[in-house]
């Protein structure tokens, strides 16, 4: 049976931050991830976990600026001591909510810069971060993110991402297989996700096309839901989706999947 994790930032959007976690949990979810939340002191997350019984799955690195374009920073040359501070910031919060798993956004290319450096400067990053999460025992993500919704983002395709974890062979790096972004790029996901599911530590979903709730639109979840469980997949699968309207009414598609009781 799939086990399911709220995505935070974009379920139960309609609702403060705080108020989220207890929507999540009422709504019969054992766990949550989200984008961040560096602005709340860890004791306060870590309440919100425990009050209301919630397993912290995921969270991302801080992602630099994000009104001034930053989308990560692992790529960005002259950003190196900021990334590197946010590595410790997330480890900490990591550390203080039991998560053992943090989403690293590459970044943006910017226009004239060389791809081929700022991949090689994400990867030594990569190698920076896994190296300080391995003595924690968490693991550091990768995603490949479309480049419709992310123009510019340095790591769009899972082939690129399971290259770059086969050369940096470091055990404190997986893949997260966002289902969305991967059928925008390239498609095949059934078969993509058998061949890199050894490399694969999370998965997210969403419907395409419109990023909504994942039962209408191209791709067959449930028959992707049956093969995961078929191929022994063991992780959580992150509901990363902008609900139509209000979350718990776009939340049929979830029942037959649920726990009972
Ligand atoms: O956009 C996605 O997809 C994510 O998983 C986020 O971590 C980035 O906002
Ligand atoms: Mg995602």
């Amino acid at each position: 049976m799939p086990r399911f994790s709220a995505n935070l930032s974009f379920l139960f959007a309609d609702l403060p931050f705080e108020k989220r976690f207890e929507a999540a949990a009422a709504a019969g979810f054992g766990a949550v991830e989200y984008i961040g939340a560096y602005d709340l002191p860890m004791a306060s997350v870590k309440s919100l976990l425990v009050d209301n019984g919630l397993e912290q799955v995921l969270f991302n690195m801080p992602l630099g600026d994000w009104d001034k374009g930053d989308r990560g920073l692992a790529c960005r040359p002259g950003r190196e001591d900021e990334f590197r501070d946010s590595v410790v910031q997330s480890l900490d919060y990591a550390a203080a909510t039991d998560c053992k798993m943090i989403h690293c956004m590459s970044g943006v290319t910017g226009k004239g810069e060389n791809a081929g450096e700022l991949a090689r400067l994400y990867c030594d990053n990569l190698l920076y971060a896994a190296d300080l999460a391995e003595q924690a025992g968490v693991k550091i993500l990768l995603e490949p993110i479309n480049p419709i919704d992310m123009p510019g983002y340095l790591l769009n395709s899972i082939e690129q991402a399971a290259v770059i974890l086969q050369q940096l062979d470091h055990s404190s790096l997986a893949l997260q297989f966002d289902i969305y972004h991967s059928q925008i790029v390239g498609g095949n996901i059934a078969a993509r996700l058998d061949k890199h599911l050894d490399q694969t530590a999370h998965i997210q979903i969403a419907g395409v096309p419109g990023r909504h709730e994942p039962d209408s639109g191209e791709l067959n979840y449930p028959f992707l839901f049956y093969m995961l469980d078929r191929v022994g997949y063991e992780g959580w699968i992150g509901c990363e989706y902008k609900p139509h309207g209000d979350t718990n009414a776009g939340l049929e598609w979830i029942r037959p999947w649920m726990p009972k009781g």
